[in-house]
């Protein structure tokens, strides 16, 4: 993050060196052939300090590397100053230069382990207090409606990390759900959104979570607003709203304009990153959905994450690991995705989440010192869980074109033992067989063997599986909370640590600006088609078919 161009490193050019000369050599097979120790060499568990139970297993022997390669990559990393930069994060140092901000999402869940004098940090505890009293009150049915009832369903109103990480989490960590309280999420400004959610809800028994760190942001202001006039619409009486309507932001002012007083507002600041806001006041949906204790455990998890990426020198760091590697195949091997597939259907919303995590972190192309790079950054993240994914997209992964690097992660237990655990065998046993077929794929030899020498010429050849396609296995015991934690900040690091290598802001987001700009200009333009005016001929003819065509 030193803003310097990551190709400007002495072991760049050396990587770049050993993959014109070696990269044709690097071949799962021979490498496992060769090397009887390759798992052990190339695997490391992590596990917390304070929970045995909290461990993770990071197998990343299917890659196409080697100890020298992999020791370059960490030169690589210690060159970009990825442990100085990380230190400087944890310190508070506003390395999000663009805004002049600190990042500092791990003050969110050390409590009070981290060291710094930046306005805001010494709250995170009062904040967890006033969540915990919160979500007793309303779980326990204490917090009472306008008409005297209890609240029965919440509904979390924002939009990209207001939504994404409370959607995956309380999805993950739905066998710790309190399952009589229905939790929604309204993100998309389309009206169909918010009608067909508040079609499922009562308004004596419905809590409303406007969740949004700026309070500006279009969609959810227009959803926000929607609701609390089809709650008023029964309601009648403006002073009930402060029973249904608690809101989560850094913005006090815009939220008691709003009409939800400072004693429902549950405050962040603005060191906390929209797509790292999980852990602040923006969890508060989470916790009422598991539970206080559970939310905790969950920032705990994440905790225990940071540690290790703070201490763990690089050769044994997870998430600077599968950093490195990420880098090998991006810039290297020239592959454009990474796709995360979790074998578990708890994590379905997993890739979700990071692509907004890793992609609006890592989609730049400028450094920090603002000059335009002449490499890769961040991969385009995508996946679905298995084995959905297995018949759908993975045909392309076998045997398409593409060098698509893959994470494949599961549980070794599940919290639905259906049967003996029947149906998690069976799903564990594809979490086994695709990597290994993905690595080691199928010979024209072994095509002909199985089918006779009768056999087609083209039938044998669109049977070959080349193989020599890499993927990291990521596994723990069960999916708890502490273990979602640590899972979640060992992606976040990983993210963290390219941005560093890459020369990148990864804290900033500038490119969401432009379209919502011109939406608000074009949105004053819509009533009448001589008010469509310095647009493309493109832009102006769509705009006035939907003038022809609209009905209201
Ligand atoms: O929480 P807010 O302020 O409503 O922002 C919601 C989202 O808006 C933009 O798309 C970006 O800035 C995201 O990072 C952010 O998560």
């Amino acid at each position: 993050m030193s803003g310097k161009l990551a190709s400007s490193y002495a072991s760049w050019a050396e990587l770049q060196k050993i993959y014109d000369h070696q990269h044709s050599k690097l071949v799962l097979k021979d490498l496992f052939a060769q090397d009887p120790e390759r798992f052990k060499k190339f695997s490391k568990e992590y596990t917390s300090s304070t929970n045995p139970e909290t461990t993770i297993l990071l197998d990343y022997s299917k890659n196409l590397i080697t100890e020298p390669i992999l020791a370059k990559l960490l030169d690589l990393a210690r060159e970009a100053g990825v442990e100085e930069w990380r230190d400087k994060m944890f310190a508070g140092e506003h390395i999000n230069n663009s805004e002049g901000r600190a990042v500092l999402h791990v003050a969110l869940r050390a409590f009070g382990e981290i060291n710094t004098t930046e306005e805001g940090v010494s709250q995170v505890g009062s904040v967890l207090a006033h969540i915990k009293e919160f979500t007793e009150a309303v779980r326990s049915g204490q917090w009472k409606g306008y008409t005297g009832k209890s609240i029965d369903t919440i509904v979390n109103i924002g939009i990209g990390g207001s939504d994404l990480g409370p959607v995956m989490v309380t999805e993950a960590l739905k066998p710790y759900s309190k399952r009589d309280l229905k939790a929604k999420f309204v993100s998309n400004v389309d009206g169909t959104h918010i009608a067909e959610v508040l079609r499922e809800c009562n308004p004596e028994t419905t809590l409303f979570i406007i969740a949004s760190k700026t309070f500006t942001t279009q969609e959810t202001i227009t959803n926000a607003e929607t609701a609390r006039s089809w709650f008023l619409d029964t309601a009648k009486d403006k002073a009930h709203v402060a029973k249904h309507f608690v809101a989560l932001s850094t913005n006090t002012k815009a939220v008691t304009a709003f009409g939800i007083s400072e004693q429902n507002m549950f405050q962040f600041w603005d060191w906390v990153g929209g797509r790292y806001s999980l852990w602040s006041a923006i969890g508060l949906s989470i916790a009422l959905v598991i539970g206080y204790e559970n939310f905790e455990a969950l920032l705990k998890g994440a905790h225990g994450m940071d540690m290790h990426f703070r201490e763990a020198p690089l050769e044994r760091n997870l998430p600077v690991l599968l950093a490195v590697i990420g880098i090998w195949y991006n810039d290297f091997y020239g592959s454009q995705t990474h796709a995360l597939l979790p074998y578990d259907q708890y994590l379905n919303k997993f890739a979700d989440y990071f692509q907004q995590g890793d992609m609006e972190s890592n989609g730049k192309s400028v450094t920090k010192n603002g000059e335009r790079v002449n490499y890769q950054t961040g991969p385009i993240i995508w996946g679905a869980s298995g084995t959905n994914g297995q018949h759908s997209f993975y045909q392309l992964v076998h045997q398409g074109t593409k060098l698509i690097p893959a994470d494949f992660i599961a549980p070794a237990t599940t919290h639905n033992p259906i049967n003996h655990s029947k149906h998690h065998r069976i799903l564990l046993s594809n979490f086994f067989a695709q990597p290994e077929a993905l690595a080691f794929g199928k010979t024209e030899e072994e095509v002909r063997a199985e089918l006779g020498s009768g056999a087609a010429e083209e039938v044998v050849k669109s049977k070959v599986f080349e193989g020599n396609r890499p993927t990291n296995s990521i596994m723990f015991p069960l999916l708890t909370p502490e273990v979602l934690g640590a899972l979640i900040a060992l992606y976040e690091h990983k993210i963290f640590t390219q941005g560093v290598i890459w020369g990148i802001n990864s804290f900033d987001q500038m490119g969401v600006e432009l379209g919502k700009v011109l939406a608000k200009k074009i949105l004053a333009q819509l009533e009448k088609p001589e008010d469509v005016q310095g647009h493309d001929s493109s832009t102006t003819g769509l705009i006035h078919y939907y003038q022809k065509w609209r009905k209201e």
